[in-house]
């Protein structure tokens, strides 16, 4: 593993974290030259996702150090590979949290490239010439063209940003648990942050009765108003999760932080799914009784295929979906770091990486 080699002959300015403290600092750096398969991006925008503060503070134990976080990545084009026939210099672009797989396994095969086992990401991951990859906190990226997508005409750069991973991440599990072309299903959100507001945007998209599960009584009136939410359930206050028994046909569950899965999993019906997104870094209690007695479902689901990611986004297109969020300059990231973690934030901070004034 090296962080550079001789075909890293590109100087970019970027920002990165270079210990555990999650300080970030400005950080010049080299990208790999523009290969055949590879388009090269001018970075507009890029989201701060809570997987950031996870790495820049080593929350998992498996931060390589500088890192460039940033996996909700939209910019411009500027350059093409000869294998390249999808983009074109100028077109408006998305990369989120995949940067590499084996293309040869069968998830890869099966256009599931996001479960291969030799997943590459964005940041903090390995490529193929054995350099560690650094992601969007930095002002340009050489990406391999299958693992970018084409952002709709009709979607803001910055506002859509988050979808990259956010988007992604919370639309795969209704995909996959048949919540796109069934409306009316009773539909759970556990934690209302970056992920759990697109959540309940494609939920009520989708024509669900979507209620929202937090820990924050001061969050429901906007998650009512603003989000569109149906229901609103307070976590800690026992009569509101007594009475919310059996109610719900699917959960998504997107916290960040270690918790207890057994109250939410009272809420489901007999035979409900509960699809744990969020990832917290020490294990969480799933006690026994819930599950048998309903005969309940408890999943993962990590981010989503390329195919799937375009498909997001072109539904995003034409249900003009996009993120609520606050723009921040490059010098702000560390206080959008800590705004972030202590969950002050409506309800992605995105960083104007380029320093354009409009939204593009
Ligand atoms: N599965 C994936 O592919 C994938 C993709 C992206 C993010 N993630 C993970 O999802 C999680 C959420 O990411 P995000 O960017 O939406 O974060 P966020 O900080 O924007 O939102 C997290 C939400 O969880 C709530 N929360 C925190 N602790 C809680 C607790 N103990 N009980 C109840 N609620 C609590 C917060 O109030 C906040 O609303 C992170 O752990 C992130 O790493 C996973
Ligand atoms: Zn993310
Ligand atoms: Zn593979």
């Amino acid at each position: 593993m090296a962080q550079t080699t001789p075909n890293h002959t590109q100087t970019v300015s970027g920002w990165a974290a270079h210990d555990p403290s999650g300080k970030i600092t400005p950080y010049t750096f080299k990208r790999r030259e523009n290969g055949i398969n590879d388009v090269t991006i001018e970075i507009l925008y890029c989201g701060i996702c809570h997987t950031d503060i996870h790495h820049v503070k080593n929350d998992w134990g498996i931060t390589m150090y500088p890192v460039v976080p940033g996996h909700e990545i939209t910019g411009l084009i500027t350059k093409v590979g000869s294998n390249v026939t999808k983009f074109k210099v100028g077109d408006r672009v998305g990369v989120g949290c995949l940067a590499a797989s084996c293309l040869d396994c069968e998830f890869c095969k099966d256009e599931q490239e996001n479960y291969c086992d030799q997943i590459q990401f964005t940041y903090n991951g390995i490529f193929w010439d054995g350099s560690i990859t650094y992601g969007g906190y930095s002002k340009m990226l050489v990406a391999d063209h299958r693992y970018v997508v084409h952002i709709p005409e009709n979607l803001p750069m910055d506002a859509t940003a988050p979808l990259l991973c956010a988007g992604i991440t919370v639309f795969c599990p209704l995909k996959d648990n048949n919540m796109l072309e069934s409306p009316g299903k009773k539909m759970g959100v556990i934690g209302l942050g970056g992920l759990g507001h697109v959540a309940v945007k494609f939920g009520k998209a989708f024509g669900h009765h979507v209620t929202v599960i937090s820990t924050s009584p001061s969050k429901e009136k906007e998650a009512k108003e603003r989000l569109g939410a149906d229901d609103f359930i307070v976590s800690t206050n026992v009569k509101q999760m007594q009475a919310g028994k059996r109610s719900l046909d699917f959960i998504l569950d997107t916290v960040s932080a270690k918790h207890s899965l057994g109250p939410y999993l009272e809420l489901l019906k007999v035979k409900g799914t509960l699809v744990i997104v969020g990832a917290p870094d020490k294990p969480m209690d799933l006690p026994s009784f819930p599950l048998i007695f309903g005969k309940r479902v408890v999943k993962g689901s990590m981010t989503g295929s390329m195919k799937e990611t375009q498909e997001m986004i072109d539904v995003c297109g034409k249900y003009n979906i996009t993120c609520d969020i606050e723009t921040v300059m490059p010098d702000e990231i560390n206080d959008a770091l800590d705004r972030l973690a202590k969950n002050d934030v409506k309800y992605r901070f995105v960083i104007n990486i380029a320093g354009k004034s409009s939204s593009l």
